[in-house]
C-alpha cells in the first residue's frame, strides 16, 4: 500500500510558518502524595500557527488537559518554555479562551447573561449598545436567539455547549483552547456542532487547540494532529498534517484514501500505545 500520511516535522502548517504559540522542552511534574514526584510531560516542543487548527489526542492521563492548561495560564511549566506572539505565558489572558467540556456557565445566569459576562469582563471599554449587538451576533451565530433567556437547566448539553462555544469567542482571543468539547455530547449533536464550530472558525481564523479522544473530528476539524505517547513522561510522538484543503466537506473527505489512511495510521499509533 502506498503511504500518503505526511508527518510533520515540528513546524507551522501550510503557508503560516510564523511561530505563534512555541512550547519549547515542556515538562511538567506533579508532587506524588507519599513525595518526591512524577513527571507527567517530559521534552513537549511544538509550533502553532496563527490561524491553525491543532488536534491532541492521547491516551488517557497522558497530560493533554494539564498541556492544555499551561498555555491557558491556569497551571506553570516545572520547566521549558511556552511563548504566545513570542512573551511567555504566566497566568491567564483574553488573549487565550478555554472551552471546557463539562461546560462551566453559570447556573444564575440566562444563555445571553453567560456570554454577556465575557463581554463585561474583557471588552471593558465597548458601549452598551455595542455589547448588545455583539451577544445577538454570536447567540445568532451559534443558533440560540430562541434560547437567550433560558437558564443552563433549561437547556440541553448541546446548547450549553454552544453556549461556551459563543462565551469564548465573542471577545476574540487569539487562541482558543477545548478540552474535549464535544465529549459530552450524542453523536448527531457532537456532529452538528462539529461542522458549526468548524464552519466559525472557517471565517473567523484564529490559533486553536482541540483535545479529543476522537480521531475522526481530529481529521475532519484539523490541519495537524499531535499523537502524545502514554504518560508517565508522555511527549509527542507523531504529529500529523491533514491534507484537505478548508473549507472542508466530511462526506467528500471521508471517501478519500488519505483519510482512510491517515485514520488508520493514527489507530495503529495509539494501539501502539495502549
Ligand atoms: N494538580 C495535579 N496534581 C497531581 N497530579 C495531577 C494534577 N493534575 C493532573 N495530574 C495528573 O497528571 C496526569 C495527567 O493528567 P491530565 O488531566 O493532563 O491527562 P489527560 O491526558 O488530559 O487525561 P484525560 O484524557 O483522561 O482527560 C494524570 O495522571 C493526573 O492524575
Amino acid at each position: 500500500m502506498t503511504r500518503t500520511i505526511t508527518r510533520s516535522e515540528n513546524r507551522t502548517n501550510g503557508s503560516q510558518q510564523n511561530d505563534f504559540l512555541v512550547i519549547e522542552n515542556l515538562v511538567k511534574a506533579f508532587p506524588k502524595p507519599d513525595g518526591g514526584q512524577v513527571v507527567i510531560l517530559n521534552g513537549v516542543d511544538l509550533k502553532i500557527g496563527e490561524q491553525e487548527y491543532i488536534s491532541v489526542i492521547g491516551h488517557s492521563g497522558c497530560g493533554k488537559s494539564t498541556m492544555l492548561r499551561i498555555i491557558a495560564g491556569l497551571d506553570k511549566p516545572t520547566s521549558g518554555l511556552v511563548t504566545l506572539e513570542g512573551k511567555a505565558i504566566r497566568k491567564p489572558g483574553s488573549d487565550r479562551m478555554m472551552v471546557f467540556q463539562s461546560y462551566a456557565l453559570l447556573p444564575w445566569l440566562t444563555v445571553r447573561g453567560n456570554i454577556r459576562l465575557a463581554v463585561d469582563e474583557v471588552l471593558k471599554n465597548a458601549s452598551n449598545t455595542e455589547k448588545v449587538n455583539l451577544v445577538n451576533e454570536h447567540l445568532a451565530m451559534v443558533n440560540l436567539t430562541a434560547a437567550a433567556d433560558r437558564y443552563p437547566d433549561e437547556i440541553s448539553g448541546g446548547m450549553k455547549q454552544r453556549v461556551g462555544i459563543a462565551r469564548a469567542l465573542i471577545t476574540r482571543p487569539k487562541m482558543l483552547l477545548m478540552d474535549e468539547p464535544f465529549g459530552a455530547l450524542d453523536a448527531l449533536t457532537k456532529r452538528k456542532l462539529q461542522t458549526q464550530v468548524l464552519e466559525i472558525w472557517e471565517s473567523h481564523r484564529q490559533a486553536v487547540m482541540m483535545i479529543t479522544h476522537d480521531v475522526d473530528e481530529a481529521i475532519y476539524m484539523s490541519d495537524r494532529i499531535i499523537l502524545m505517547t502514554n504518560g508517565p513522561e508522555a511527549t509527542i510522538g507523531e504529529i500529523l498534517d491533514v491534507p484537505f484543503p478548508h473549507p472542508r466537506d466530511r462526506h467528500a473527505i471521508q471517501e478519500s484514501k488519505e483519510y482512510n489512511d491517515l485514520r488508520l495510521h493514527a489507530l495503529d499509533f495509539l494501539e501502539r500505545y495502549q
